[in-house]
């Protein structure tokens, strides 16, 4: 369980949200819905620990993630709206880089579910924008981490991918997992089950 307790964020000397609480349980998947600047990207990054919070807490497992450092790195997976993988790599490589204990033929599998196939030896600086995208998304199928923070998951994404990822989630939810999404887009009909939380500035009040 992740507990967002009474979280405020300051950027650039404006408030973008103040004492936002919500929790998300294993099982559940979130989307967290905003206006351009309304704060979306700057949230997941105070929940991934990779920014401080100007108040509030988050915890998971009812401690705080700043207390359980290893513990919390083990549980999380964070995709930043960047592919945030090495450009000068493969996808072969960026993978092994990522996933050291995975072995070849589980990285062809993950390859092969982003339906990169073919590709896996190709520097990624070559290859389109949604094929850098699905090279991160590919850790979706070789992670261990139980809680997923993923910050536009599916820009570029066309839409059997976006149809194939939104079954990896659901398939993740339903083996315990939690995941955390930013999307602009509309979600197909098969995300029935995603929880919407909406940052609209009204938190202020
Ligand atoms: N490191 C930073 N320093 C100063 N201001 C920042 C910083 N990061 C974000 N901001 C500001 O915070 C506001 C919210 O940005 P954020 O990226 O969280 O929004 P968002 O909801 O993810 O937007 P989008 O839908 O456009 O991706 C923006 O006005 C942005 O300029």
């Amino acid at each position: 369980m992740l507990e967002v307790i009474n979280l405020s964020c300051v950027r650039d000397e404006r408030t973008l949200f103040h004492t936002l609480s919500f929790s998300v349980a294993a099982g559940d998947i979130v989307q967290i819905e905003g206006a351009n600047g309304a704060g979306k990207t700057s949230l997941l990054r105070l929940l991934a620990g990779l920014s401080r919070p100007e108040a509030g807490e988050v915890r998971w497992h009812g401690q705080p993630t700043g207390q359980q450092r290893e513990q919390w790195h083990q549980s999380l997976l964070f995709l930043g709206h960047q592919p945030g993988v090495k450009a000068v790599l493969s996808p072969l490589e960026n993978l092994r880089f990522y996933h050291p204990d995975r072995d070849t033929a589980q990285i062809f599998d993950a390859l092969e579910y982003v339906d990169l196939l073919g590709y896996e030896e190709v520097p990624v600086a070559q290859l389109s924008a949604g094929q850098q995208r699905r090279v991160a998304l590919a850790r979706l199928w070789l992670s261990d981490a139980a809680l997923w923070i993923l910050d536009e998951p599916l820009t570029a994404i066309d839409k059997e991918g976006v149809e194939k990822l939104m079954q990896r989630f659901t398939q993740h939810a339903e083996q315990g997992g939690l995941v955390i999404l930013t999307t602009h887009q509309d979600l197909p009909k098969s995300a029935a089950r995603v929880r919407k939380i909406r940052l609209t500035g009204a938190e202020l009040l």
